[in-house]
């Protein structure tokens, strides 16, 4: 293994008939990092975690975990990482302990080091109190707790986390993320998921996904600076004036929106919903510029009553949606346009539904679902 590097995808291409799921897609994960792997739906996330775990291969590129090649030592790449797919492959009529245990012969491991295993696991994934109970009987949120929990039998360094969270509510979500956190303390995660809170709550540092393609990579601050722009919300009273402004009126919304606009370093003046007797607006500036001196004393200057005035960088979700714009993938494919890249793929580039998976269970359904879906990709 080169340094600590736990999970490293290069280049790594994919091609499900006429349609490009990823483009060369690179990235690193390091020891202990715990990475949010962002993106619209049909951006690549599934995919990209699907070979990393060797259940499908690239058309081109490469890609290790633990410093094992995810085509050439896929035994090894197994033993060093969980995996909870989109839906976990789970048991309805088996409890869950019977499940776990389940797992844990296909994992080959030793009765006695699984049930010392079993009491952190149960532990970290709050299932003290189901582990009697049939798996069928339990809500999502306790599924998803028995899908990570699965994911941890063998004690893997690695876990790749394919949305944990969809289909949860907001309670379970928060309760599954806290148990994420949690287990990341000690272990190396690539978590994906649409929920950028989610991110916020439990990485540190995120990539962002769209058309196949890395379009963000690093701290998540960093990726909130990239837009290069602040936001400002500014607020003022709709209908009173600043004491000692009487003989002013209250501003009109056009008023306050167009002194707003002609401020300098102001890009995007835009008006924002309020419930209150409040006119509020939001503006971009530039980084490095802070306008509010400008502002207060315009709002001073024209007698308006300020209610509020903050700066603060973008949200991870405005440039999230700034660089996936265009990227609903509604027809889920792209087609493929350049095809530069031909003699990396030869033999493999019409790749169809290639499940060598062998975690049983839904994932059998799920290769059925795939197949249907890229045969009505291919009909499309
Ligand atoms: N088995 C398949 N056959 C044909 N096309 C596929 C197959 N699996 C995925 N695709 C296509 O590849 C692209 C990437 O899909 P992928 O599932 O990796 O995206 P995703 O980011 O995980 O999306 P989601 O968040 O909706 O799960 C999509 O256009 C999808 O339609």
């Amino acid at each position: 293994m080169t340094g600590d590097v736990m999970i490293e995808a290069s280049a790594l291409t994919k091609r499900y008939g006429a349609v490009r799921a990823l483009d060369k897609v690179s990235f690193e994960v390091h020891r202990g990092e715990v990475v949010g792997f962002l993106g619209p739906n049909g951006a690549g996330k599934s995919t990209t975690m699907r070979i990393l775990t060797c259940f499908i291969s690239a058309s081109a590129g490469m890609a290790r975990v633990h410093g094992y090649d995810v085509f050439d030592e896929p035994l090894e790449v197994r033993r060093k990482l969980g995996y909870l797919p989109q839906r976990a492959p789970l048991y309805g009529e088996m409890s869950v302990w019977e499940y776990l245990s389940f797992v844990a012969d296909m994992r080959n491991l030793d009765r006695s080091v699984f049930r010392k295993r079993m009491k952190g696991v149960v532990e970290v994934c709050g299932l003290a109190q189901s582990l009697g109970r049939d798996i069928r009987t339990l809500s999502h949120g306790y599924r998803q707790r028995v899908g990570l929990a699965q994911a941890l039998v063998h004690d893997p360094p690695i876990l790749i986390l394919d949305e944990p969270t969809s289909d949860l509510d907001p309670n379970e979500k928060a309760e599954v993320i806290r148990y994420i956190k949690e287990i990341g303390k000690e272990r190396t995660i690539l978590l994906s998921t649409h929920n950028l809170s989610e991110v916020e709550t439990a990485c540190a540092r995120a990539i962002i996904v769209s058309k196949g393609r890395v379009v963000a990579d690093g701290p998540l601050d960093g990726i909130r600076a990239r837009s290069g722009k602040v936001r400002y919300v500014v607020t003022v009273h709709e209908q009173k004036v600043l004491d000692g402004s009487s003989g002013r009126k209250p501003p009109s919304a056009e008023e306050v929106q167009e002194s707003l606009r002609k401020l300098p370093g102001v890009s995007t003046v835009s008006e924002l919903p309020t419930d209150d007797k409040a006119h509020s607006f939001q503006l971009l500036g530039a980084l490095g510029q802070d306008i509010r001196p400008e502002l207060f004393s315009l709002i001073v200057q024209k007698g308006w009553l300020l209610l509020e005035m903050r700066r603060d960088s973008q949200s991870l979700e405005d440039v999230f949606k700034a660089l996936t714009k265009g990227d609903e993938r509604r027809d889920r494919g792209r087609p493929l346009i350049d095809v530069d890249d031909d003699e990396d793929d030869a033999g493999d580039d019409d790749d169809t539904d290639e499940d060598e998976g062998d975690d049983g269970a839904d994932e059998d359904a799920d290769e059925g679902d795939e197949t249907s879906r890229e045969k009505t990709d291919k009909k499309d």
